[in-house]
């Protein structure tokens, strides 16, 4: 279930809402989400760090407003909370942050790699009437720190939101507006969903990434020919590992079981290669290889107007905690490839009314029968 922020274009003037945005950790990501931001009409962007040079940094930088090494001065009214720290630190900035006084309806989010941990945590937490809503961008880069953060690391990416059964609609609609700067397209779905997916997607290929590089850096002690002569093949498939050590630790350790099973499958799949090699079994190399081509030939691109939604429906949902996310899990389950979905009303006195589009008229006949038969109301 995406909702696809590629055209966003700020109305202007923007009416000043004053929305302050407390980032924790203004790295890569967290830097990159302050400049979707920073100087737009009525947002104020707090950066916090526990170093004061690197506070002197973000704002010697422009990346934020102000820099503080008070987690409590940073917390402080802030509307929205962002952990941008490495996953290994995500639940004791919760426990920090849960001592605090924080606004009423404050959003806490993190942007992790990983989520089931992290949301499984602050589940168990109370946040003084704050909300905690786990987040993950599907962007970023090999590079680290605020110096490599840029304004449009997001644009058309996917941006992964986790609601759980309580969180409320409303905040999943507020993320989402904030989200908009950042002209990412916004995904729900389960967190423990999201870290067998992700971790076959990113982790383990950061993982072969690193094998390959060293395995070739041993070869290469004999003979300095191995670093010259690499091209781009070798660059293109390593350039990941080059990321940085300790975000990467966090995140491998966090996502353990699920990287120890898909590692059995990769080493299935290298064997069922050796076998292949050592039976000389030429077509059967080939035929991977054009397995290969096909998938990887149909990865969506990420330039803009790339997702085109013809066929769409409204679902009439009363407006309390988890419906969205029940809905996306559904649909996951069933297969359905949902490519836009926006909430178009949600107040407390009018029911919430969700339109799904999809790219393939199929999808939408299957979407509309299992939606009525989760007795929601659908409509065209
Ligand atoms: N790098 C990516 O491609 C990428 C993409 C999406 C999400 N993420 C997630 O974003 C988060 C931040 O990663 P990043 O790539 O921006 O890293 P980064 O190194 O660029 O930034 C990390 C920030 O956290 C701070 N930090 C580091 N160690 C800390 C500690 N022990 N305690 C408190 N603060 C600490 C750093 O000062 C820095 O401000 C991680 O949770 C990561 O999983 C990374
Ligand atoms: O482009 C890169 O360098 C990335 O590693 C980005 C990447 C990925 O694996 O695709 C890495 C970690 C994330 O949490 C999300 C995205």
């Amino acid at each position: 279930m995406t909702v696809d922020n590629s055209d966003f274009k700020p109305t202007s003037p923007v009416p000043a809402p004053s929305v302050k945005i407390a980032i924790f950790g203004v790295g890569l990501i967290g830097g990159s989400l302050a400049l979707c931001w920073k100087g737009k009409p009525g947002y104020r962007i707090v950066g916090h760090s526990v170093n004061p040079s690197s506070v002197g940094k973000y704002v010697s930088l422009g990346v934020v407003d102000e820099g503080t090494t008070s987690l409590e001065e940073a917390a402080r009214d802030a509307d929205f909370i962002f952990l941008c720290v490495p996953v290994g630190r995500l639940n004791d900035y919760l426990d920090e942050l849960a001592k605090l006084p924080l606004k009423p309806g404050c959003i806490i989010t993190d942007v992790g790699s990983t989520k089931a941990s992290v949301v499984a945590h602050a589940r168990g937490l109370d946040l003084n009437g704050a909300v905690f809503l786990g987040g993950h961008p599907m962007a970023g880069s090999e590079r680290s720190g605020v110096e490599a953060a840029t304004i449009d690391l997001f644009e058309n990416a996917y941006y992964v939101l986790t609601p759980t059964d309580d969180t409320p609609l409303d905040a999943v609609e507020r993320m989402q507006e904030l989200l908009r700067w950042t002209r990412a397209k916004v995904v729900l779905t389960d967190s423990v969903l999201h870290d067998s997916i992700v971790g076959a997607i990113s982790h383990l290929p950061h993982l072969i990434a690193v094998g390959l590089v060293n395995q070739i850096a041993r070869y290469n002690e004999t003979n300095d020919l191995y670093r010259s002569l690499a091209a781009g093949g070798f660059r293109d498939i390593t350039r990941i590992a080059s990321s940085d050590p300790i975000v990467w630790r966090d995140i491998l350790v966090n996502n353990k079981d699920v990287l120890l099973t898909l590692l059995d499958d990769w080493k299935a799949e290298m064997d069922r290669f050796a076998e292949l090699l050592k039976q000389e079994d030429g077509e059967g190399i080939s035929e991977q290889f054009r397995l290969a081509n096909g998938f990887r030939n149909q990865l969506p691109e990420r330039r803009k107007g790339m997702i085109q939604s013809l066929h769409e429906c409204y679902v009439d949902v009363p407006d309390h905690p988890g419906i969205i996310g029940r809905i996306a899990t559904e649909l996951g389950q069933a297969r359905i490839n949902l490519s836009n979905l926006h909430i178009v009303e949600s107040r407390e006195d009018v029911p919430g009314t969700l339109r799904l589009s999809f790219k393939e008229a199929d999808d939408l006949e299957k979407a509309v029968e299992l939606i009525r038969g989760m007795k929601y109301e659908v409509y065209f």
